[in-house]
């Protein structure tokens, strides 16, 4: 037996630390973010009560602000770069929603650039899944209003990025398929939020060559429901398809909806979509840049399945860069398309106009 180390349990490592932040700001509340001796209270809008806004107002005396990132500063005050700050006194908790992500709202008259403390919140804000929109004040005198707060130094943040890339195998297991015969489920467990992900495999592939392969982001209304408004679905069975059709091969379905940024955000956008914008400009509306995925848990995934060497079915630049960062040799690129319909075909277009996608939609068109 083992004998009881009088320290106990001690639990901590910068991941998990950003993990208790982020739940924290989850959860609608303050987090101190640190950073030598400074210290500054934030609060995720996205998530937050009314009451707490007001409270958290009161606690700072007024001196509070709010920190847009760079894409939504250019959305409001077209020409300025870098992420900006604007003083919140006396702003309400629905007008200061507004100024953080509503369609069309007034410039602010007085802001200032952020500093970098305050732009670490939207990367917390990133990671929590909520809006990059945070409330912001120096705590010089008011520490004690927010004691009972969880605290993070910024450099954690920085220093947790190592934790993406530790990934487990949890479980393998047989799921037979309509028309693709027996795949094998590989559930995998790890990253900074120990999420699970998974990959699929179809076949028998060979591992001794280069594997076909898809990396395919999680789409719920497109893979689960057949939506329109996105290729995804189309993708998704054609891919698993096509990599049983190329000997076999493995899908790897990575929890990352709304190119990162989450369902709830995904869903606003659509919504600013409805309204005429196309999706990069609509996820800017929200504070987002074009693409915040992230490619280490599939780069782990293919460690641990003994994947080195690949062919990716995929028409996304990002991804086929994003694996040879990580050390996977990308062997060749294999075209995966869907459907072209009067409802996704602005997505397509911009896909290929703004993100750069190896896509030849009139070819597609003409094809049908
Ligand atoms: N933010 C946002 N995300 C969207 C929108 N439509 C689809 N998505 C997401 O976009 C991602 C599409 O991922 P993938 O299927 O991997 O496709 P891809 O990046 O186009 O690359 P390939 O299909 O490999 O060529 C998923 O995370 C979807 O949830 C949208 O309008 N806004
Ligand atoms: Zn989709």
């Amino acid at each position: 037996m083992t004998p009881f180390d009088d320290q106990g349990f001690q639990f901590a490592s910068p991941a998990m630390q950003v993990e208790r932040a982020v739940a924290e700001l989850r959860f609608g509340r303050p987090v101190i973010l640190g950073e030598g001796a400074r210290r500054i209270a934030v609060l995720a809008l996205d998530s937050a009560a009314p009451s707490v806004y007001d409270q958290f107002a009161a606690a700072v005396e007024g001196k509070h602000s709010l920190l847009l990132t760079s894409h939504r500063a250019a959305r409001l005050l077209p020409g300025t770069y870098g992420d900006i700050s604007v003083p919140l006194d006396g702003v309400s908790f629905a007008e200061a929603s507004r100024l953080a992500y509503g369609l069309q709202a007034h410039a602010p008259a007085r802001w200032r650039a952020a500093d970098p403390l305050m732009g670490a919140s939207a990367e917390l804000a990133r990671l929590a899944l909520l809006l990059p929109a945070m409330v912001c004040a120096d705590l010089n005198g008011f520490e004690h209003r927010f004691a009972a707060c969880c605290m993070l130094d910024r450099s954690l943040l920085a220093t947790a990025v190592a934790g993406r890339q530790k990934f487990d195998i949890v479980v393998r297991t047989r799921v037979p398929l309509r028309d693709l015969g027996d795949a094998e489920f590989v559930v995998f467990r790890g990253g900074l939020a120990q999420k699970d992900q998974v990959a699929i495999v179809v076949g028998q592939p060979d591992l001794g060559a280069p594997v076909p392969i898809r990396i395919h982001s999680s789409c719920i209304t497109g893979d689960l429901c057949g939506s329109l408004k996105c290729d995804c679905g189309d993708q998704l069975r054609n891919g698993l398809a096509a990599l049983k059709e190329a000997g076999g091969g493995v899908l790897l379905y990575l929890d990352q909806e709304g190119r990162g940024t989450g369902i709830g955000a995904k869903m606003r956008a659509y919504g600013y979509q409805h309204l005429g914008l196309d999706t990069i400009d609509a996820d800017a509306e929200l504070g987002y840049g074009s693409d915040h995925r992230r490619y280490e848990a599939a780069i782990a995934m293919l460690r641990l399945l003994g994947i080195a060497d690949v062919v990716i079915f995929t028409n996304n630049p990002a991804k086929m860069a994003a694996l040879a960062d990580g050390g996977i040799a990308v062997d060749s690129r294999v075209a995966i398309t869907g459907e072209v319909t009067a409802e996704n075909a602005r997505y397509l277009r911009t896909k290929k106009a703004r993100a750069g996608h190896m896509l030849d939609i009139e070819a597609l068109l003409a094809a049908e």
